[in-house]
C-alpha cells in the first residue's frame, strides 16, 4: 500500500504557486528510447535530455551531448554501450513497442562501468507483475544477457545480470519511471511535438528519480510534475496545501472514469488505486 514518507509531507502550508523541487540528473536510468520519433526535427542530449539548440539533425546515428559535462558524465556507460551490437534487442523492442528494456540496458551499462551499484533501485517499491509480463521479461533478459556475452564481456563483469535482477529492476522501473515530455519552446517545436503526438509517443525519454519515486498517486492530485528543458523537474502545486498534507501526483490521465483508471493502474502500473476519488466511485 502507499507508504508515506515524512520528507514528502509539507512542513508548512504551501500556496498555489510554481515550486522548484529538485534538480540534477535522474539517478539510475534515463533513456532516450528508440525508435526516437523520426518526425521530430530535433535531438535531445543523450544524458540530460536537453534539446539541441538550432535546427537540423546533423548528428544522426551519433549521440548528441549538450555540454562537455554531460559528455563526461556519460563517458562510462556510453563507452560500454558503444562496444555492443544492440540490433537484436533493438529489433525485439521496436517491433513490440517496448521502452523499459532500454532503461534496463542503460542501467546495466552503468553498473558495468561502475557508475552505480546493481542494487541502486532496490529502495523503490516494485509493481506487482502478472505471469504474462514475467514471461516477456524472461525473453528480454535472455536477449540482454546473450548480447553482452556475444560482445565478449568478461563473465565477472556481468554476474549481477541474473533473471532475478532483471525482473527486480523492471518491476521498479515500471511503476517509478517518469515519461518526460518537454514543454515546447517555440512555435516550430510546438508543431513538431503535435505531429509526434499524433504519429507516436511525444515524450523525449523516460527517467527514474529517487525522491520523486516516493510520491504516491492520486486521481485528484494536489501537485503536478513539469519538465521545462531537460530531465530536471519541478513540482507545481495545483491548489493550496495544508501543513502535514501528503503531496501526491497523478500517474495517469485524470479525465478517465473510475473503471478506466483502475484498469490502467492495475494492468500498467501493477497496483490498485485506493485514493479518495476512487473510493468514492467518482
Ligand atoms: C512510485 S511508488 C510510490 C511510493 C511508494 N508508496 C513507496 O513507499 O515507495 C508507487 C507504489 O506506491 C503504491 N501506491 C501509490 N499510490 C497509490 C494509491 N493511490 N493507492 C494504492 N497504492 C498506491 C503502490 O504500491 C505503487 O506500486
Amino acid at each position: 500500500g502507499p507508504r508515506s514518507l515524512d520528507g514528502l509531507r509539507r512542513p508548512r502550508s504551501l500556496r498555489y504557486s510554481p515550486h522548484r523541487h529538485w534538480r540534477g540528473p535522474p539517478l539510475g536510468a534515463a533513456s532516450r528510447h528508440p525508435p526516437f520519433p523520426l518526425s521530430l526535427p530535433r535531438e535531445v542530449c543523450y544524458r540530460c535530455l536537453k534539446r539541441k539548440a538550432g535546427k537540423g539533425d546533423d548528428s544522426r546515428g551519433d549521440c548528441y551531448f549538450c555540454s562537455d559535462a554531460c559528455r563526461e558524465h556519460a563517458e562510462g556507460f556510453h563507452g560500454i554501450q558503444k562496444k555492443v551490437d544492440w540490433s537484436l534487442l533493438d529489433d525485439h523492442c521496436s517491433s513490440r513497442g517496448l521502452k523499459y528494456p532500454y532503461m534496463v540496458r542503460r542501467l546495466a551499462c552503468m553498473v558495468i562501468s561502475g557508475d552505480v551499484g546493481a542494487d541502486c533501485l532496490d529502495i523503490l517499491q516494485p509493481a506487482q507483475l502478472h505471469q504474462g509480463t514475467l514471461i516477456e521479461m524472461e525473453e528480454e533478459f535472455e536477449l540482454l544477457k546473450s548480447t553482452f556475452r556475444k560482445a565478449g564481456f568478461q563473465e565477472e563483469l556481468t554476474t549481477f545480470l541474473t533473471k532475478q535482477w532483471y525482473i527486480n529492476i523492471l518491476a521498479r522501473i515500471r511503476v517509478n519511471a517518469f515519461r518526460i515530455e518537454l514543454v515546447a519552446s517555440s512555435y516550430e517545436d510546438l508543431l513538431s511535438s503535435a505531429v509526434a503526438s499524433v504519429t507516436c509517443d511525444a515524450s523525449v525519454g523516460n527517467a527514474v528519480y529517487m525522491l520523486p519515486s516516493f510520491y504516491n498517486h492520486d486521481c485528484d492530485p494536489n501537485t503536478h510534475i513539469v519538465w521545462l528543458e531537460n530531465a530536471d523537474a519541478k513540482l507545481k502545486t495545483l491548489r493550496d496545501i495544508d501543513e502535514g498534507e501528503e503531496l501526491r501526483i497523478c500517474y495517469i490521465d485524470t479525465s478517465m472514469d473510475v473503471n478506466a483508471r483502475q484498469k490502467i493502474l492495475t494492468e500498467g502500473f501493477g497496483f490498485q488505486c485506493r485514493c479518495q476519488r476512487c473510493l468514492s466511485g467518482d
